[in-house]
Formats: structure tokens, C-alpha cells, sequence
């Protein structure tokens, strides 16, 4: 087992990285404070998983609620309907919500968590890559509006974050390459040595040896919790975890959420960001190539959709949550594993990346 710490003052939360599920009863005990515990899944993830979380919330007075699954779910309307169940089953305020299942799960249960009576206890027990790696650290909760992505929540951080990374054995191939992305962006914001080690490993990774991803899972989460430990709320740092996101963001809502996965969406923006840092004379040809064939060879998507020109790209990157003073601010590369906040990204600039 091994355990990392997000260091927050008083809202300070270790990452439990596991091989299998067998601590998590124990585990689960350090961090629930009464009996009440609703688990919040979705119709694919809480099957898969109903028996051991069962197992490991025998003590508990446990109740369940079940998504629909997908991206289009992460809405207000579902939010809304979690909210109502919650109150219907006069589910007290020291409740524990645990999130069972990906980003989307997550990304509401912990929106629900930050405003439910003012805000309860959650637990997040990510069972994707993307979750595990990314989303279920470090406290962003939102649920998406049609006008843009994440556009409604709260920075509100779980009590602890239990991974077990064999319970990647079932995830579709599809959804483990859109968590590779984001495993592929800390390579390329933050340690050019850690992105060596996936391009040596790619084999490794396919095949879900539990070793090389326990490595992988644990820096992903290592490199996130000392930023977000930094800067919890994103007044400086912290926008370098959204390298590619500004591309990526634009792309999943012109396309309608749920069509490009997040993962997706996120690598065909992280070369666009490296192309536009390679036109500045900053990040090496040689480099993008790099990327490229380090996300080719998970079949990631390398460059956005042909349909999207500047102008479909300008209509969602101006509302991004990183636009100061009506300034859209990008990160780029100043070079492999150095990431950089840049706001003087001109139309015409952006115009020569996006063929
Ligand atoms: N809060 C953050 O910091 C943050 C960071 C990155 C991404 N996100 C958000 O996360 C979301 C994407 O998350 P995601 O990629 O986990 O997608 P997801 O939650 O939609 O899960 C992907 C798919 O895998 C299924 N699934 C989950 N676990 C499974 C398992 N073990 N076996 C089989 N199927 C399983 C899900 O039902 C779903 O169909 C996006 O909404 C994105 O905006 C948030
Ligand atoms: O944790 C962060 O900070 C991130 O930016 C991580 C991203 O991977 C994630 O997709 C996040 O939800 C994007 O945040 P947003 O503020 O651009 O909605
Ligand atoms: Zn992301």
C-alpha cells in the first residue's frame, strides 16, 4: 500500500494507492464519522463493484443512488435529482457520500457534497484511470452547463481518495487511453523524466501490469497533490493542470458532451498547445513528435475535429475559467516538462495551429 498526502491545513486528505480492495473496510472506518452512507455510482460502475463496496459498508447504514452513465449526465438535472433523494430519505448532515465510479461521478458527488445542508463529507473511490489519476484529487467539483464545461461547482475536498487499480480490469479500452492523456500531461507540464518512463513503458501500460500503473497512478497523483497543496483555488499554479484544457474544453462542447471523451478532447489540445509553443520557439519539433506518437500509440486523437474552425474554437475558449480581463490565457511548453501560463495568444496566432 502506499499513501500520499494532499496538504491542505485543516482540509489535508491522504490517496490510498492499493492493488486490490482488501484494506479499503479499514480504511473506510479512519474516515467515516456516523453510520449514515449513501454511496453515489452510476448503472455500469455500482454492478461491477455492489458486493465489495457492500462488504467493505457492512457497519454502515448505507443507502445507494445510481446515475445514468455519461458525460451528458454531469448536469444540474442530475444534481438536482441526487439532491431530492437525499432529502427524501432524510439523510442527516453527518452523512459520508462516497463517489464509486469515474470523473463524472465524482465530479457531481462532490458538488452535492460541498452544498447538501451546506456541505457533508465525501469519500472518492475513482474507478477509472482519468478518476485515479486526476479527478478525484484535489477538490474541483462541477457539474457542466450547455454553454460550457464544469461552469457550475465549488473547490470542496474529499476526507480521503481510495484507489484500488485493479479495478481498471474492466474498464473499455476506449476510457483507459482518455486517462493516459491526462497520465501523458504531467509528463508534459511538469517532469520530462516521467515522460520518458511511459514512452518505455507503453507495452507495459496496455497491458495493465499493476506494478507499472501503481508507479504511474502514485506520480500522476504525487506531481497534482504538491500543486493543488500549493494552490488550491487556482490563483496562480494550478492553471497548469489545465494544459490542453482550453483546446479540449472548446472541443467536447462544440462536439456535444459525451461524443469526444474528456481524455480525448485533452490530447488532440495538448498538441494543438504544443504546436502553438513550438511556434513561439519554444518547444522542440522533435518534441511535439514525441507527444504525438506517445498518445498515437493509445489511439488518442492527435489533432481536434476537422469541422471546428477559429471562430467555433473562440466561442467556448472566451467563457473558459482561466479568461482574465476578457484575455484568453493558454499554457504551453516552454519546453518537455515545463509548463507556463501565457495570455498574449493572438487570433491570428491561433489561426496558424488550427488547420
Ligand atoms: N475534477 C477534476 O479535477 C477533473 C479532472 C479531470 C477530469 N474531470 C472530469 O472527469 C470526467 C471524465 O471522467 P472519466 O474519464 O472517468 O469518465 P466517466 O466518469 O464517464 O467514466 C468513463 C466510463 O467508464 C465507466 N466505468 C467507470 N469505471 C469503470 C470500471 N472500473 N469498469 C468498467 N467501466 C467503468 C463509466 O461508467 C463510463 O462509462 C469529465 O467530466 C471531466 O471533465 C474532472
Ligand atoms: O485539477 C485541475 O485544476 C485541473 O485543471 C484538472 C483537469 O484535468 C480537469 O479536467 C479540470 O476539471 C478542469 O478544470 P476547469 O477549471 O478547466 O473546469
Ligand atoms: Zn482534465
Amino acid at each position: 500500500m502506499k499513501s500520499l498526502t494532499v496538504n491542505l491545513a485543516e482540509h489535508s486528505y491522504p490517496i490510498y494507492i492499493e492493488q486490490d480492495s482488501s484494506n479499503f473496510k479499514s480504511l473506510l472506518k479512519t474516515h467515516i464519522k456516523a453510520k449514515q452512507v449513501v454511496v453515489i455510482s452510476n448503472e455500469t460502475v455500482l454492478p461491477i463493484f455492489s458486493t465489495a463496496i457492500s462488504d467493505a459498508l457492512s457497519d454502515y447504514d448505507v443507502r445507494f443512488f445510481t446515475l445514468p452513465d455519461g458525460e451528458e449526465y454531469k448536469t444540474l438535472a442530475s444534481y438536482e435529482s441526487i439532491m431530492s433523494f437525499l432529502l427524501t430519505e432524510q439523510v442527516g448532515r453527518d452523512v459520508t457520500l462516497i463517489a464509486l465510479g469515474g470523473g463524472v461521478v465524482g465530479d457531481i458527488t462532490g458538488f452535492v457534497a460541498s452544498t447538501y445542508m451546506r456541505g457533508v463529507d465525501f469519500i472518492q473511490i475513482p474507478t477509472t484511470l482519468l478518476s485515479q489519476v486526476d479527478s478525484s484529487v484535489g477538490g474541483k467539483t462541477a457539474v457542466n452547463h450547455p454553454l460550457g464545461k464544469n461552469m457550475i461547482g465549488a473547490f470542496y475536498q474529499p476526507k480521503a481518495v481510495l484507489i484500488d487499480v485493479s479495478s481498471l480490469q474492466t474498464l473499455p479500452p476506449r476510457e483507459f487511453a482518455a486517462g493516459v492523456a491526462e497520465v501523458v500531461k504531467y509528463g508534459l507540464l511538469a517532469d520530462s523524466v516521467f515522460f520518458e518512463y511511459l514512452e518505455e513503458h507503453v507495452a507495459q501500460l496496455k497491458a495493465q501490469d499493476l506494478n507499472v500503473l501503481s508507479y504511474v497512478i502514485g506520480r500522476c497523483c504525487q506531481i497534482k497533490a504538491e500543486i493543488v497543496s500549493e494552490d488550491e483555488k487556482e490563483q496562480g499554479k494550478r492553471a497548469l493542470l489545465n494544459l490542453g484544457h482550453t483546446f479540449g474544453h472548446a472541443i467536447e462542447a462544440e462536439q456535444g458532451y459525451g461524443n469526444w471523451l474528456h481524455g480525448e478532447a485533452v490530447a488532440a489540445g495538448m498538441v494543438q498547445a504544443a504546436q502553438l509553443s513550438h511556434s513561439r520557439g519554444w518547444l522542440s519539433l522533435n518534441d511535439i513528435k514525441r507527444t504525438t506518437s506517445l498518445l498515437e500509440s493509445f489511439d488518442l486523437p492527435v489533432q481536434g475535429p476537422a469541422s471546428m474552425n477559429l471562430e467555433s474554437y473562440l466561442k467556448h475558449m472566451k467563457k473558459d475559467k482561466k479568461v482574465l480581463a476578457q484575455t484568453i490565457r493558454f499554457i504551453l511548453l516552454k519546453s518537455l516538462g515545463q509548463a507556463i501560463l501565457v495570455s498574449d495568444v493572438s487570433d491570428e496566432e491561433l489561426k496558424t495551429i488550427l488547420v
